[in-house]
Order: C-alpha cells, then structure tokens, then sequence
C-alpha cells in the first residue's frame, strides 16, 4: 500500500528524525536515492547530459547536489539557478564542475532535467521567474521532478498547466496527495518513493491498495461457510431498454464470489439473465447487500418497471448495504440522502453522472468539467450531502468516504481500454459482491476497483476488452492476487 501524507504532516515528520540525526544527514539520504535514480534514467537513455533548475530552498539543494554527484561520474552538468542558493550545494556543484548559470537557454543539450524549482514549501503556482525556465526544457528531455512537480500544488487539487509537467517523480519516504490524486497524478508521471527513513503514524490523506494487498482483505470462504454466510447479492438492474446491464451486473457479482444473486428485473432482461447466468435465482428475498441502478430506467412506466422501481426504492430506504450506480442514482433524492441510510451506502458515479448529481442535490450548476478538474473537491461534496461513500470513476478512481479529514482511496489500476460501455455494470456487481461478504464501502470501493482494473487487465493484456471478458476475467484474477501473499 501507498500512503500519501498532507505536507503538515511530512514536515512535522521530518522534524522528529532530524532531530535524531546528524545535520544534513536526512538530505543526503534524498540525494543519494535522486542521484541513484537520474543515473539510471541517462543509463536507460544513453544519455550524457544532465540538467537540472535549482529553486531557493532545500529543493533546489536536492536537486544541485544530486547533480554534483552525477558530474563527478562524468556527466556534463548545467544549473540554472535562483538567486538564492543552497550555499553546501552550490559548494558541491563548483568543486564537481557543474556549469552554474542563470541562462535558460543553456539547458538546451540537456537528456534528463531535474525539476528542483520548489517542493512541498511551495506556494500554488509557478512564481514568475521560473516560467522561461520551464519553457527552455528541450522536448526530448526526461524531466524528472524533486519531490513533486513544481507548480503543482503539494496536496493535490487541480493541476496547473503552467506548472512542470513530469515525465517521472522521485518523492523522499512519504508520498504526498499530489502524487496520487486525480489529476496531478499525471503532472508527476511515474513515481518512485524513495525510503529515507521518514515515517508517519498520522492517519494517510490518501491511500492506494497494491497488488499484495489484496489476499489479506479480499473475503475468502471458510470450511464453515455456506452460501449464505458468504454473502447473498440483490442485484436490481436492467430495464426493457438497457437489458444488458443485467447480464453484466449479475455475472460480475456471481463471478466475484457471491454466495447467492437474486436478481430483480422486468422480462427481456431477466430472460437473458436466465440464459447467460443460469446461477442466479430471481425475484426479492433475504440479502446481505444490494446493488441498485446499472440499465435502469428510473422513469420507465410499465406496471413491471414500477414493480422494479418499489423494489429499487426499498432496498435505497432499507437498511442493508447498498452500491448504487446509474439509475440508480436517479432515484435519490433528498429524502433519501437526508435519512442517512443505516447500511452502508457506495454511490458509484463517473464524472458526468456525479456532476448531474450534484447540480440537482445541491442547486448548483456543475459541469463535468468542473469534476474533472477538482474530482475530489466535487466527490468530498456529495459524500458530506449524502452522509455516503463516494465512489467515482475515472482512470484514476477515488473513494470518499464522508466526514472532515476522512482518508481518501485512489485507485489506478485500469488500462485505459476499460473505458468501455458496460463495464461501470462490472464494477457495481464487484462491488456489491464485496459489500455482501461485510467489508466497509471505502474498502470495498478500492479493493473493487484495483481487481477490476487488473481483470480488465488479464482479460486481453495491451489490447481492447470488452465488459463481458472483464467480468469472465474476475474469478482468475482473484485468484492470481490471492496467490500473492
Ligand atoms: N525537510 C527535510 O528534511 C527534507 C527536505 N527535502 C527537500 O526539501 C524540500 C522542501 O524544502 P523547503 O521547505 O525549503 O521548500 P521548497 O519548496 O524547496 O522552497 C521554499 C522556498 O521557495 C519559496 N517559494 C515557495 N513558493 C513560492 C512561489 N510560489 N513563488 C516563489 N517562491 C516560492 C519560499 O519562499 P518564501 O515562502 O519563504 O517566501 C522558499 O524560499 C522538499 O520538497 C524536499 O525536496 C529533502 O532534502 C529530504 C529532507
Ligand atoms: N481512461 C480510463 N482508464 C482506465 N479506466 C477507465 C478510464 N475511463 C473509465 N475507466 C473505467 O471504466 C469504467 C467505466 O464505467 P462507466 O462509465 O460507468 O461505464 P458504463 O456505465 O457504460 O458501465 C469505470 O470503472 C472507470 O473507472
């Protein structure tokens, strides 16, 4: 797992083993890890020069004294730099040879450009004098980001796009939420923690679920389990008009590993649910979690659709856990949001569905612009409206849970070849597969949204999928990561 930490808590971190240490010994920890991982770049590369942009404070000092190391293994080396500079770092840098110059243009030949304009001390925004700086980084260049990208702000938020764009980022011990979070997650590129001893018992801002977390939370069946006890899903979904969703759905959730799916729908979706999914039983009885809304159709008509919809409604007024995704979400409404559903609530919307959402709960105009570029700003929003765990979907998929300073969930697990209709129906059935078997909604979401990715993943690796074989994907995934202890 992840951690991102807010910057009060980094620096307050860092203040407590500094205090341990000797002086300067925590930045030369940085340097050493930055240096070890620019040298590799230009390996990779076959490059031979290196440059880096060295800002005032102690950013700038990581950046310039990795670059002195990197002269002295004998790559040309050029600074522009602040006026203001670390003086340790600038005496490092003259004695290694570096080029010192405040002339942007003279990292022009540079292969691989270190960003150390600021780091976590940073204000939004990139200040003035930096701005011809960033516009002289060559194209070809592998810009590699101190810590996080300049510009960017240290706990996320939108991304600046006149700030650095990096093609990687070397962070120190303990991530930041920039890091993680939709979008500047893609101002920093890939991302390499570097371990300097720096740890935290402060609760994340954000987490992210890897790979060799999941055998220890995904729900695995014991000898005194029976169907039941596992955990029995009511899957409401599909109309006359979206019968797919229905098959999608309910074979995500049987393939997930619910003990039993009870599905509820009008005829043309339960006929093929009755084909393609002869596992499922069919009508309303006893459940541990429901999962309402893929292909429904909140104002469809006909006395069997109004027959789904009471159903529908129930289940949202119900105290069982719910997921509820797609027309589902058209049925909330204040009331609902209002009483505060005893059971679990994962709302499951993408960027367009949650800006609808919000507009109509909340009055305000919302465009699905706006989410996307402040997607947690906007989830946080209907999460504290609806006293509910927001799960929205996206290349980057976040989890919200409500509640002041409640720990985010970020999920990027996906190929973007998952982007595909029908495969948010996969994912509600996943999920609600997981929210039967007990698991909190913010965990679910995450632990959901990580083997979804990776079944996409499996399902056709580098290649289109479909959301079916992302669903038939599901029951090897699981298992491959169960392997993985
Ligand atoms: N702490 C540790 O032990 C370790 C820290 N490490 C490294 O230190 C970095 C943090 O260093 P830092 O605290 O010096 O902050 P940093 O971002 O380099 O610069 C702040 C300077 O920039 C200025 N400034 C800010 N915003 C501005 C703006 N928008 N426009 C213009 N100016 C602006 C600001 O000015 P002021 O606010 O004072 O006016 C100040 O002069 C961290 O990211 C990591 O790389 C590692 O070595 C591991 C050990
Ligand atoms: N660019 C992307 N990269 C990776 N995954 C994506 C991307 N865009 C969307 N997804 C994922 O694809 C799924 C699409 O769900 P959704 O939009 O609800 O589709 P539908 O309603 O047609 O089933 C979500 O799980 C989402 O996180």
């Amino acid at each position: 797992m992840i951690e991102a930490h807010t910057v009060e808590t980094v620096y307050a971190a860092e203040k407590a083993l500094m205090a341990r240490l000797e002086d300067g010994e925590l930045m030369a920890r940085a340097v050493e890890g930055l240096a070890a991982v620019v040298a590799a770049r230009l390996e990779d590369r076959d490059g031979a020069v290196v440059a880096a942009l060295v800002g005032p404070g102690n950013n700038g000092a990581d950046a310039l004294y990795a670059l002195a190391r990197l002269a002295e293994a004998g790559h040309p080396a050029v600074a522009v730099h602040h006026d203001t500079v670390h003086d340790g770092a600038r005496r490092a840098a003259e004695a290694a040879g570096v080029v010192l110059t405040t002339d942007p243009a003279d990292v022009a030949e540079a292969d691989v450009v270190l960003d150390g304009i600021l780091g976590i001390g940073a204000r939004p925004g990139l200040p003035d004098w930096a701005r011809a700086w960033v516009a002289a980084v060559p194209e070809s260049a592998h810009v590699v980001a101190v810590d996080l990208p300049s510009g960017q702000a240290p706990d996320g938020g939108s991304v600046d796009p006149d700030g650095v764009l990096a093609d990687e980022t070397v962070t120190f011990s303990l991530a930041k939420p920039v890091h993680l979070l939709p979008p500047t997650e893609q101002a920093c590129g890939v991302l390499t923690v570097v371990d300097i001893g720096v740890t935290s018992d402060a609760a994340p801002a954000v987490r992210r679920l890897d790979h060799d977390d999941v055998s220890r939370r995904w729900p695995v069946p014991g000898p005194a389990d029976d169907k039941y006890r596992r955990g029995v899903v009511g899957v409401v979904a599909g109309g006359e008009g979206y019968t797919g969703a229905a098959v999608l759905c309910v074979t995500a959730a049987v393939a997930s590993g619910a003990g039993m799916v009870r599905y509820v729908g009008t005829p043309a979706p339960a006929g093929l649910v009755r084909a393609a999914v002869p596992e499922a039983t069919h009508g309303v009885g006893r459940v541990q979690a429901w999962v309402v809304g893929p292909g429904l159709d909140a104002s469809a008509d006909s006395q069997d659709a109004r027959d789904q919809l009471a159903v529908a409604r129930d289940a949202l007024a119900g105290p069982k856990p719910v997921v509820v995704d797609a027309g589902g979400l058209d049925l909330l409404d204040a009331t609902v949001l209002d009483a505060r559903r005893e059971g679990a609530t994962l709302l499951t919307p993408h960027a367009g569905e949650l800006a609808r959402l919000l507009s109509r709960l909340a009055g305000q105009d919302v465009t699905r612009d706006d989410v996307e570029r402040a997607p947690l700003e906007h989830a946080r929003r209907l999460a504290d409206l609806g006293g509910a765990t927001v799960l929205l979907k996206g290349s980057t998929t976040l989890v919200v849970p409500p509640g002041d300073g409640a720990t985010v969930w970020s999920q990027a697990d996906a190929p973007a070849w998952l982007a595909t209709a029908g495969a948010g129906d996969v994912l509600a059935g996943l999920l609600g597969t997981l929210l039967a078997a007990g698991l909190p909604p913010e965990e679910a979401g995450a632990l959901g949204a990580l083997v979804h990715g990776v079944a996409a993943d499996r399902a056709n690796p580098g290649g289109p999928v479909r959301a079916l074989a992302v669903a038939h994907a599901l029951p090897g995934t699981v298992a491959a990561l169960l392997r993985r202890v």
